[in-house]
């Protein structure tokens, strides 16, 4: 079965992250980098610029490719390949869309509470610096039941 290519923007300066809270749809309610699917004939990199300047309303500019994470769901057949970049630089001032509501977390400060299970894994690795990939396997939307994680030297 194909896996659904997906894309997710983290902007990551002077030690805050810039994160998203979903205000609608998949995910509604929990904060989140910023993406969404690649479209046929898009690039994953081109993607993640649409869907950032999309959702909060900026421009990347040098963004650095830093993970692959696979989900798999008991309730849907399709896996899902998101594509994880850091945004290094932007233009702009991030804004409020009907999508997002941006808001600014000290590393130390991230609501992991109020994010997807899998993030308060892979988050170290991103903030770190390092490549990363992961595998996991939701239950349902909102159990995480097992994964593999690795660092890696290259993606
Ligand atoms: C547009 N995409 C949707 C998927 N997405 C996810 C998913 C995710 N876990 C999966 C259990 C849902 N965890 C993070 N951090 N992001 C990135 C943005």
């Amino acid at each position: 079965v194909a896996k659904k290519l997906l894309t997710l923007a983290i902007v990551n300066r002077e030690g805050r992250v810039l994160l998203g809270l979903k205000k609608r749809g998949f995910g509604e309610g929990y904060y989140n980098g910023f993406g969404g699917k690649v479209e046929v004939g898009e690039t994953v990199e081109a993607a993640a610029r649409r869907e950032l300047q999309e959702e909060a309303v900026i421009i990347a500019g040098n963004i650095k490719k830093q993970g692959l994470l696979t989900f798999h769901f008991d309730d849907k057949p399709q896996p899902w390949e998101v594509h994880v970049f850091n945004v290094l630089d932007y233009n702009g001032e991030p804004c409020e869309t009907d999508e997002m509501s941006p808001q600014w977390f000290s590393h130390d400060q991230i609501p992991f509470d109020k994010m997807w299970k899998d993030d308060e894994i892979w988050y170290p690795h991103f903030l770190a610096g390092h490549l990363f990939q992961g595998e996991f396997f939701f239950r349902n939307t909102h159990h995480l039941d097992s994964y593999n994680f690795d660092v890696v030297s290259k993606l």
